[in-house]
This record gives C-alpha cells, sequence and structure tokens, in this order.
C-alpha cells in the first residue's frame, strides 16, 4: 500500500527496517513514558517543603495524600518529603536506564540490518554499477554513511524521542496547572521548531556535500592503496599527496559550513527558550504576588518550563548529527534502489534448462556499449558444443567483452548471446553461474586458504576433490612444499603466491567447477616462459572435452584452439574472419 505522503529517505529506511522491532519500540517508549511520570512528579515534593512546612499553607499538590500519610507535622513532612525526592529519582533512573536499553538496541539492530543489507545489495548489482562506481565511493557508503544512520538511531532514541515526549509531557502538565503557564510553554514550541527547521535543511545540504566528498577522497585513499606498488616504482607520492589535499579542502569546506551552522544554532535557541522562561517568571511572579498561585505552584511551573526547554536545547545540539543521518539514508536508499542482477525481466516462457548445458554458445547481432563506449558491433559468431575458439584481434576491438557477455557478467545492449539455443538474459543466473567458469588475466584471491581459494568456485565440494582438482592444476606442485599444504593462508588478492601459481589456482577453482563452458581472458599473459608452461599444462585439463572460448596472442595456447577467429571493427559491424588452423 502507498504511504499517503511522499516517503522520503528516512521514512522508506525506518519503515523497512523500523517494522522488524516494533514490539521492542513500542516496550521502549512505555518505558519512556514510566520516565516521564516520574519526572513530572520530581517538583511536587519540593513545592510541598515551600508551601506546607516554610509556608504554612495547604495549597493544592498532588502528592499530599502521600506526604500527609506518614504525619502533618513539619519534621514527619521534611522527612516524607525528602524520601520522596530520592524515591522519585530512582524510579526515574530505573525507567530511564531501560528504556535506554531497549532503545539503543533496537538502533544498534536496526543499523547492524540497514549495514548487512546493503552490502549484500551493493554484491548484487551489475557491473554496469560497479564500472562507474568507485570502489572507495561505494566501501565508504557501506561503512561510513551506516555509522552516520547508527549515530542518528542512536541520537533518535536516545534523545530526541525522550526529548519530544518530556517536551510535550511538560508542555501538557504546565497547561493542566494553569492555562496561562501552559500558553506560555506552547509558545516556546514553534520558536524552536522553526529554528531548528530552518536550520536542519541548511544543515542537510551541507551534511550531504560533506559525505559526497568524503566519499570522493575514500575514492582517492583505495586507488592509491591498490596502485601502492605503481606510486612507490615512480615515486610520485606528492602528486597523490595533492590530490588527496584538493579534494579534502572539498569535506573542509562542507565541514566549516556545518560547524557555523551548529554553533549559530544554539545560542538562537537558547535567547528564543529564555523568552520564554523570563516570561513565566514575570507572569507567575505577579501571580504570587497578588495571591493567585502559591510560591510553590510557581517553583513547579517553573520546574516543568525548565524540564521543557532543556531536551529542546539539547536537540538543537545534535541536530547536525541528524542532517548528517539524512545525508546517509539518502546515499543508502540509493544504493537500494538500484536493481540487482537477480532482478532482471521475468524470462520468457520455455522449458527448464537441463542440468547440465552442450555448450553451444551463438552471438547474434550482439552490440555492446559501456556508457559511451562502443566495444562491440552487431557480432554475429556460433561456437559449436565441445569446439574451442580463440578471439584474435587487435586491443580494443572487443574480445574481452565478448567473454563477459558469455559468462553474463553484462547483458548485450543490442542482439542476443543464447546459450544451447537461450539467451542469456533469459537465464536463471545461478543456472550460468553452473555452466560457464573462466581463468582470466590475473586471479583473484580471496584471504583465505589455498583450499578455500579453490573451493570458491564450488563450495560444498570434499577434500579428496579439492585435492584432486589442486593435482590436476599443479597447485600441488607447491603447495607439497608449504609448511600447511594447501592449508596454507594466502592474504588479501593472494599475497604470496607469484603470477603463475595464482593462475593455477585459479585453473583449479575452474576444475573443480566442472562446467561445460570456460573462458579463458589471456591467462597466460604477464607470465615467463617456465611460468607459462606450467599453465599450459594444467590448462590442457582444464580445457578437455568442454566448450572453450579464450582469447590469447600466445601461440602456446593457441595450439589448444581448434579454431582461430579474428575481430576486426568495420563501420558499425565487428567482422569475424577466420585465422586458418592454430599455431
Ligand atoms: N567496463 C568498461 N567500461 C567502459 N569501457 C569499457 C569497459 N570494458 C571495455 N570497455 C571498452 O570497450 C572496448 C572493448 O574492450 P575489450 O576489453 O573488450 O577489448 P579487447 O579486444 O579485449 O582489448 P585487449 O586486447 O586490449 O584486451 C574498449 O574500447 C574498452 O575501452
Amino acid at each position: 500500500m502507498r504511504a499517503p505522503w511522499p516517503r522520503g529517505p528516512v521514512s522508506r529506511l525506518f519503515g523497512r527496517f523500523g517494522n522488524r522491532h516494533r514490539g521492542m519500540l513500542v516496550a521502549g517508549f512505555a518505558l519512556r513514558l514510566g520516565e516521564m511520570a516520574a519526572d513530572l512528579a520530581t517538583p511536587w515534593p519540593v513545592a510541598a517543603v515551600i508551601d506546607r512546612v516554610l509556608g504554612g499553607s495547604r495549597s493544592h499538590n498532588p502528592l499530599a495524600p502521600l506526604l500527609d500519610a506518614f504525619g502533618t507535622g513539619t519534621t514527619a513532612m521534611l522527612t516524607t518529603a525528602a524520601g520522596a525526592v530520592v524515591l522519585v529519582a530512582l524510579v526515574s533512573a530505573g525507567f530511564d536506564y531501560a528504556g535506554d536499553r531497549v532503545l539503543n538496541a533496537v538502533g544498534e539492530r536496526m543499523s547492524s540490518s540497514i549495514r548487512c543489507e546493503t552490502f549484500a545489495h551493493l554484491q548484487r548489482l551489475p557491473m554496469s554499477y560497479h564500472d562507474r562506481q568507485a570502489v572507495g565511493e561505494s566501501t565508504s557508503r557501506v561503512i561510513t554513511d551506516c555509522d552516520r544512520i547508527k549515530e542518528s538511531l542512536v541520537v533518535l532514541f536516545s534523545m530526541l524521542c525522550p526529548g519530544v515526549l518530556a517536551a510535550g509531557s511538560y508542555a501538557v502538565a504546565l497547561l493542566l496547572l494553569d492555562w496561562r503557564f501552559g500558553l506560555i510553554g506552547l509558545g516556546c514550541i514553534p520558536v524552536v521548531y522553526l529554528t531548528g527547521a530552518r536550520n536542519h535543511r541548511r544543515g542537510h545540504r551541507a551534511a550531504r556535500g560533506q559525505r559526497e566528498a568524503e566519499g570522493r577522497l575514500a575514492a582517492v585513499v583505495t586507488e592509491v592503496l591498490h596502485g601502492i606498488g605503481t606510486v612507490h616504482t615512480f615515486g610520485r607520492h606528492e602528486l597523490h599527496d595533492e590530490h588527496f589535499a584538493t579534494r579534502s579542502v572539498g569535506v573542509l569546506r562542507e565541514g566549516l559550513v556545518a560547524a557555523d551552522i551548529q554553533a549559530r544554532r544554539v545560542p538562537l535557541l537558547e535567547s528564543a527558550t529564555a523568552v520564554c522562561v523570563a516570561a513565566l517568571l514575570w507572569v507567575g511572579g505577579m501571580g504570587v504576588l497578588s495571591g493567585q498561585w502559591s510560591i510553590g505552584q510557581l517553583v513547579v511551573a517553573m520546574s516543568y518550563l525548565a524540564g521543557m526547554v532543556t531536551p529542546l536545547r539539547s536537540l538543537s545540539k545534535v541536530s547536525m548529527v541528524f542532517a548528517q543521518g539524512h545525508a546517509s539514508a539518502e546515499r543508502i536508499i540509493a544504493i537500494l534502489d538500484e536493481p540487482t542482477v537477480t532482478h532482471r525481466p521475468a524470462p520468457r516462457r520455455g522449458p527448464r534448462p537441463p542440468r547440465r548445458a552442450e555448450g553451444r554458445v551463438d552471438f547474434v547481432g550482439v552490440s555492446m556499449e559501456h556508457g559511451d563506449r562502443v566495444a562491440l558491433r552487431r557480432l554475429d559468431l556460433s561456437i559449436g558444443a565441445g569446439e574451442r575458439i580463440a578471439l584474435t584481434g587487435p586491443n580494443g576491438v572487443g574480445k574481452s567483452t565478448a567473454l563477459a557477455l558469455v559468462s553474463g557478467l553484462y547483458l548485450p545492449t543490442g542482439g542476443v548471446v543464447r546459450i544451447d539455443g537461450r539467451a542469456t538474459g533469459d537465464l536463471p543466473p545461478q543456472w550460468l553461474h553452473r555452466q560457464v567458469t573462466a581463468v582470466l588475466q590475473d586471479t583473484f584471491l580471496f584471504a583465505g586458504t589455498l583450499a578455500d581459494n579453490i573451493r570458491y568456485s564450488r563450495p560444498d565440494a570434499a577434500l579428496a576433490d579439492v585435492v584432486r582438482a589442486a593435482r590436476a592444476a599443479r597447485v600441488a606442485d607447491f603447495a607439497d612444499d608449504l609448511p600447511a599444504g594447501l592449508r596454507t593462508r594466502v592474504g588479501d588478492r593472494g599475497v604470496g603466491l607469484s603470477g603463475g601459481q595464482r593462475q593455477r589456482v585459479g585453473i583449479a577453482r575452474a576444475l573443480l567447477a566442472d562446467a561445460p563452458i570456460v573462458l579463458l581472458d589471456e591467462p597466460t599473459s604477464g607470465l615467463d616462459r617456465d611460468a607459462e608452461e606450467l599453465v599450459v599444462a594444467a590448462l590442457a585439463r582444464l580445457v578437455a572435452g568442454r566448450t572453450v572460448v579464450m582469447t590469447t596472442h600466445r601461440p602456446s595456447l593457441l595450439t589448444m584452439a581448434t579454431r582461430v577467429v579474428g575481430l576486426t571493427a568495420v563501420g558499425d559491424r565487428t567482422r569475424v574472419a577466420a585465422m586458418g588452423p592454430p599455431g
């Protein structure tokens, strides 16, 4: 059902993640109400002492029955009032503790769910999204923006909600005490609201600018750390220092705007609320002088007004946290709104694909554009099941793109890529992952053991299968010399292994996947002759009995192909020419 009001990022996030903790939220707010009730009772023992003990009058006091129950002598009333002060404070503290525990736990749980779902969603976004988004920027959203949302939720539950509840309750209590006191108290609310709302919009703009600038800064850090070897080799540290400092100025500029807004807000609100306190003091003082109210009642009214303005003042101090949380919620919603690869249009009706594809691949009028860059133009090419085809051609003609289209990494922007006669866009992604495997130019290894990395393609594989794949791919040749064998940990990005060794782990991974279609994207480029020999020997085992589409310029790999074709871009077509027998 659609909400009857336009739903902003904050309410959408809250609706989606807060609903899951409805029970705890209700319990938390009930505890807050208990605390409020205790706080409302706080000034009455003092009023009783002033009016009944010191003034000797019997003015109205809601705690009178309790105070009178322990005796009406001055000492008894004084003792009971002192005891009541402690008791009320203890009850209020108990509710405060329990309310904070419950509501802050909701804030923590909500932000944890937001973080996990944002990461899960981000991983499933298509390559076209990741191509245009810097890694540092995405990291900054998952980590920093989720953190900002967490801070806002904690402040929301521990300050904003109790503050609003307190201000509302004190305003009602003032009204009940006397309508004139109530009007003065209520007069404070629009002043605070108008000051806060105006500043929230400015604060939100500054916070949004700051988060965008911080995201760009994170992108610089990630880029430089990815290429730190190149930075050291060429000694270009100063270049990146300057680059970083330039981007950092953007963060600083927005931060200064936010600091200015924050600095203005507190005095503005303090002045506005001081006017209300002064008005109450004057009106109340005149009332006491004319005998309309007792001094005790004026003390209670002043205490309620102080109770009302204190949370309003403290809210002004945290409003920048909300502005930042708001800006971060927009950035998180922007990710969650992106369609994932599993949200493709529903496949056209047809029989379920068989468990294992035969391995026929057809490109029919396939075009591919990456933004404004054209990678393939109406390519027609058919590859039979079990055929091993090598794509050659000039740099940038679209060989790697053709491979990426077979694996479903991208969907063509024109034409269709078919596997066993069915368009890749109509095939369930999970099925496609089982039919197509790849060894790329540089195998990416995750932090974990060698065995974990091989098992990445088939998490349920038995250890014996992992060992068999490791032997066939000649990983065992070097793993046997390591103290922990296949249980040796490799660091982030496979640090500690040579290029050739990493490629052999990649081949073992592909072997274990046992897919009928294998893609090889320059798997031996960058290797020396000895390493290449070992990798080619491993690849020979991988390609046997499967459909293979490879891109390579290396003769040792070309000899594995049953057909070599050359791609050339001519006008609006990517043409295919047979290049004669391989080798
Ligand atoms: N992710 C991407 N984003 C933007 N443009 C891209 C992307 N991938 C490829 N391209 C562009 O598409 C064109 C084809 O690239 P592709 O890598 O497929 O060519 P290639 O024939 O494999 O080149 P090479 O022989 O140099 O590896 C190039 O102009 C390239 O700049």
